[in-house]
C-alpha cells in the first residue's frame, strides 16, 4: 500500500476543499448535462471545443499517475481521487457525508442520470461500490483499523430507483484481522439492496515505527523551513 504523510492542518484541508468540492460538483453537472442535453450537433461541437480548452488549462500542471492516498499527521486519509468518495472525482457519487456512531456508518446520497443501469434504475455495480465503501468505512473507522474488502456479497432485493437513497453499515463481529460487516441501501419504502462483507486489515500495514519515522521527517522539514 502506498502510504505517504502530508503536512496539512485541518484549516488548510478545509481551505483546499472549499475550492475543490465546488469544482467537482461543476464536473458532475457537466456529466449530467452531456447525458441529458437535447441541443443540436453544432452546439455539441462548440461545447466540446470549450471543454477541450478547459482540460488543456488544467493539464498545464498536474500529478503523474493517480492522486493516491495521503495521510495527515493525525492519520486522517485524504483519498481525493477515490472512485466512491473522492472530493476531486466527478464520477464519484456525491456520498461524502458519512456519519459514524458506535461502529455504525450512515450516508444519504442522491443518484442522478450518470448512475443508471436499467432504465431509471441504479446500475448494480454502482450499488455494490457504494455499499462496499460504506461497509469498509464502518469496519475501518469503527474498529480503528484500515481494512481492505476481502469478500463482498450483495443481494439485490428489488430494483433501486435513481433519486434519494439512504445507506447504513455496521460491524457484526471481529475475528483477529477479519471484520464482519453488513449493510443496506434503502428508499423511503425500505431496503432495495442488502450486503455482507469480510473486511481484512492487511498484515502489511506500515508499522508504528515507520509512521513515527515519517512524522520525524516532516518535523525535520519544519525545522528547515
Ligand atoms: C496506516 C495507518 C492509517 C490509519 C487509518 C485508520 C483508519 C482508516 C480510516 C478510514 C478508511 C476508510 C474506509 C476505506 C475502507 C474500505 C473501502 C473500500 C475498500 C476497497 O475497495 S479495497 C480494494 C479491494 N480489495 C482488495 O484489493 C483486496 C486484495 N487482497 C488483499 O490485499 C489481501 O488478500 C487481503 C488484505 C484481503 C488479505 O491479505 P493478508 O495477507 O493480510 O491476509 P492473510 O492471508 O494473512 O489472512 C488473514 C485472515 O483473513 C482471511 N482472508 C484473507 N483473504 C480473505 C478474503 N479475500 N476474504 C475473506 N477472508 C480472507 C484469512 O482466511 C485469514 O483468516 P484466519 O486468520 O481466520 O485464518
Amino acid at each position: 500500500m502506498n502510504f505517504r504523510l502530508v503536512d496539512l492542518s485541518a484549516e488548510e484541508i478545509a481551505q483546499q476543499l472549499s475550492v475543490v468540492e465546488p469544482l467537482t460538483d461543476s464536473v458532475r453537472g457537466l456529466i449530467d448535462a452531456v447525458i441529458r442535453t437535447e441541443v443540436d450537433d453544432d452546439e455539441l461541437n462548440a461545447a466540446r471545443e470549450q471543454i477541450d480548452a478547459i482540460v488543456a488549462r488544467l493539464r498545464t500542471k498536474q500529478k503523474p499517475g493517480s492522486f493516491g492516498v495521503q495521510f495527515t499527521r493525525e492519520l486522517s486519509g485524504l483519498s481525493w481521487g477515490n472512485a466512491a468518495v473522492g472530493a476531486r472525482n466527478g464520477i464519484a457519487p456525491p456520498m461524502r457525508i458519512v456519519h459514524h456512531e458506535d461502529g455504525r456508518a450512515t450516508c444519504d446520497v442522491e443518484l442522478g442520470a450518470a448512475y443508471e443501469g436499467p432504465g431509471g434504475l441504479v446500475h448494480g455495480g454502482v450499488s455494490a461500490m457504494l455499499i462496499d465503501q460504506l461497509l469498509g468505512e464502518a469496519a475501518s473507522v469503527g474498529n480503528g483499523l484500515p481494512c481492505f474488502t476481502g469478500t463482498l456479497t450483495v443481494k439485490y432485493l428489488r430494483p433501486t430507483p435513481l433519486g434519494p437513497l439512504s445507506m447504513s453499515a455496521e460491524t457484526v463481529r471481529r475475528e483477529g484481522r477479519k471484520i464482519f460487516v453488513r449493510g443496506e441501501i434503502c428508499t423511503a419504502d425500505g431496503p432495495t439492496v442488502t450486503a455482507e462483507a469480510i473486511m481484512v486489515s492487511p498484515k502489511e500495514l506500515p508499522s508504528r515505527d515507520q509512521i513515527m519515522k515519517l512524522r520525524a521527517e516532516l518535523a525535520a522539514q519544519d525545522g528547515q523551513g
